[in-house]
């Protein structure tokens, strides 16, 4: 009786649609993989470098690439296949060159989900520069702060993700999967490399930065919207002590790829936990004010700590 109400269900519109489906999921598959070829024979075409380390720059962090010492800029609208960048502190360079004698390619501005791109997209640099030699991936981003011992202005080891964006099913790696890159089922149980964030305590420490260093977990979500009072005490309840729209999906997809990865959040607004609260909402200016007032700072520490890692990388 199961079995008959079960086939019942199997019309000949349903199988077509199933067929439909798959051939939806080949197609949107192959597009993945032209757009990643793409991209990556315009950037090799431009380039004699074989970068070692990747970096991308946070809201108000792409000074970075300033510090990135014989320089290609190459703006990513003339990277055939790359999207523009559409957000106010993100140039939209990538900049290859030495860091700390490191061959380095760094993004100087990110994509986020909220442009409208789909996550495989958002994350498509991430593929583009394993195919061109990067092992080792630094990222950083502007984020608010949950935890509310942080001030504006400190800078936090990530040492664990949330992945909200894609625990809501907006994760990069849905889709058939590119085994040439990683496995089906990645596991995620140390995203950010321990040695990695080791070094970056320890070096934070030598630098007299101990002040204004923490560690912590960042939480990803969709934005573009900042969070209601509600929702930051849901985040900050589950464990998170940063949050922000970015970062995440791209270390899934650096971890898929066998990357070893070190993350760091500027907190660059402390999150408002309180109903109705008189406190100034956040603004995406003052997220970049405070960005650029810290990242001098934070581009010694990223430099010092390459400097450490040379002869490893
Ligand atoms: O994560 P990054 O790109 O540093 O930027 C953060 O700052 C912007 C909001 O002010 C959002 O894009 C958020 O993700
Ligand atoms: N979601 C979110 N992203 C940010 N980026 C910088 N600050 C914030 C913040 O407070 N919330």
């Amino acid at each position: 009786m199961a079995a008959m109400s079960l086939l019942s269900f199997e019309t000949p519109e349903r199988r077509r649609s199933s067929v439909n489906l798959a051939e939806m999921h080949r197609k949107v598959s192959q597009i993945e993989h032209d757009e990643i070829q793409k991209v990556t024979s315009s950037v090799l075409e431009k380039t004699n470098l074989c970068p070692k380390l990747g970096i991308i720059c946070g809201s108000g962090l792409g000074g970075l690439a300033n510090e990135i010492k014989d320089p290609q800029v190459i703006p990513y609208a003339e990277i055939e296949g790359f999207p523009k960048c559409t957000v106010q502190g993100h140039a939209g360079n990538l900049v290859l060159g030495y860091l700390s004698g490191v061959p380095t390619v760094c993004m100087q501005g990110r994509l986020h989900f909220y442009e409208g791109h789909p996550a495989w997209l958002v994350t498509m640099p991430i593929r583009m520069m394993k195919l061109i030699g990067v092992e080792t991936l630094i990222v950083t981003n502007a984020a608010g702060g949950l935890n509310q011992d942080y001030k504006s202005g400190d800078v936090m080891v990530i040492k664990d993700h949330i992945n909200m964006v894609g625990m809501t099913g907006h994760h990069p790696l849905v889709g058939p999967n590119d085994d040439k890159f990683g496995p089906r089922f990645p596991a995620m149980t140390v995203p950010y490399d321990r040695e990695l964030r080791h070094l970056a305590l320890q070096t934070a420490e030598e630098l007299g930065f101990s002040s204004f260093i923490r560690e912590g977990v960042y939480l990803s979500l969709s934005g573009p919207s900042y969070e209601t009072p509600s929702e930051s005490i849901f985040m900050r309840s589950i464990g998170a002590d940063t949050v922000g729209m970015s970062t995440a999906p791209e270390v899934v997809v650096a971890r898929h790829a066998g990357m070893r990865v070190l993350g760091f959040s500027m907190v660059t607004n402390v999150v408002i936990l309180e109903l109705d609260s008189d406190a100034i909402p956040p603004t995406h200016q003052e997220v970049m004010d405070t960005a650029n007032a810290r990242a001098k700072d934070l581009q010694l520490l990223v430099k010092t700590i390459v400097g450490k890692l040379a002869s490893t990388l």
